[in-house]
């Protein structure tokens, strides 16, 4: 109950800054043999050709760490620092219950679009099916759709099956818990790098063992394109999480993680066993920008269809993110604490312009 409140007060944050319609309904992706206008976006070869980009920028890959690796904390704290972003190994999450929500997720996007627009995320709201937040940022549309769930997704889910909606609920709801316990071993991992143990940053502890930490479960789908030069997936963009933890399809490439050091981007190929984990926002503040929140985005396929599932860890709506500074990392806080609402409602309204909007350098 407590962890419902608190969603719904990060709702509310939403609710300050509706969307219109068209930039939450996705378009029939079924019926568009072409490209259409709306969706076609001016590209360069790096922008859309895998293979092109693994041969041509000469960056190396995001690190691979294993969790089960002795130095696994300090492996975690450097890709941070240097990436934003790593694959994991040894994550714990058991294969079948991965797969179990990838294939509830093909089943519900598979629905015809009339189906799925019955769970459609209203202007205001946080959950449901429909384009990516940051649609409205970008002149054109995405080649993409997604289903917000936080917390329990019943609700909505109701809406597209309203006999058959228990399966999808467990499968997501157990996932969310087992992100949830595997992130919360990732934050102290993070926080034990930072060394900010001790002092005044005592308080920011129970974000590694807080149970009511907000996890915010996202199916993505990207329906094969019928001109992937032309198309975007999801367009650059950060999480406004502490950390994201995704799961890929094995058979689809597409994200791609922009390197700051060779100004690259850099495909995640898709390993089996492995998950994803990129920094965002809220560990870029707290860590006073001693970690970066990984720029990434989403390529098409012409004939594939590729689909993943992110798990977006936060703290609750009322907690308030500051940089820790002070022992080893004794300097000069970047950014001025904010709540998760106030820092959500920010991003909402400011997108890329929102950590910049909090610097105490302005
Ligand atoms: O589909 C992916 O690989 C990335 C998804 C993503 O960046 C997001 O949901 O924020
Ligand atoms: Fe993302």
């Amino acid at each position: 109950m407590f962890i419902f409140e608190k969603m719904a007060t990060l709702s509310e944050a939403y609710r300050e800054h509706p969307l219109n319609l068209h930039h939450i309904i996705p378009l029939d992706f079924s019926s568009a043999p072409n490209l259409p206008e709306s969706h076609a976006w001016s590209l360069s070869k790096d922008d859309h050709d895998d293979d092109y980009l693994s041969n041509s920028n000469g960056s190396p890959s995001i690190p691979i760490i294993d969790l089960m690796d002795p130095n696994a904390m300090e492996l975690i704290g450097h890709a941070c620092e240097n990436w934003g972003a790593f694959q994991l190994k040894n994550h714990g999450i058991p294969l079948s219950i991965i797969q179990e929500v990838e294939n509830e997720a093909k089943r519900l996007f598979a629905l015809p679009a009339d189906h799925k627009l019955k769970a459609l995320r209203s202007s205001g709201g946080a959950t449901g099916y429909g384009s990516a937040r940051i649609s409205p940022f970008f002149p054109k549309f995405m080649w993409h759709e997604g289903f917000t769930i936080m917390g329990s997704p019943s609700e909505d889910v109701k809406k597209i099956w309203p006999n058959d909606y228990a399966r999808f609920c467990d499968l997501m709801e157990n996932y969310q818990k087992q992100m949830k316990v595997l992130a919360e071993q990732l934050t102290r991992m993070m926080l034990n790098f930072l060394d900010i143990s001790n002092g005044e940053n005592k308080s920011q502890w129970d974000i590694g063992s807080s149970s009511n930490m907000c996890g915010v479960v996202q199916p993505n789908f990207y329906p094969p394109c019928p001109d992937p030069t032309r198309a975007m997936g999801l367009a650059p963009h950060t999480d406004t999480s502490l950390f994201t933890i995704l799961h890929q399809t094995q058979t689809a490439t597409g994200l791609q993680v922009f390197n700051e050091g060779t100004k690259a981007w850099v495909p995640v190929h898709p390993h089996r066993n492995l998950l994803v984990v990129n920094t965002g926002d809220l560990f870029h503040i707290m860590s006073n920008a001693r970690f970066r929140c990984a720029l990434h985005r989403v390529t098409t396929n012409k004939t594939v269809q590729r689909y993943s599932v992110a798990y977006f860890h936060c703290p609750p709506s009322d907690y308030v993110v500051f940089p820790l500074v002070g022992g080893v990392n004794n300097s000069v806080a970047r950014f001025r604490g904010v709540t998760v609402k106030e820092y959500v409602g920010i991003k909402s309204k400011n997108f890329g312009e929102a950590l910049s909007l909090i610097s105490t350098s302005n």
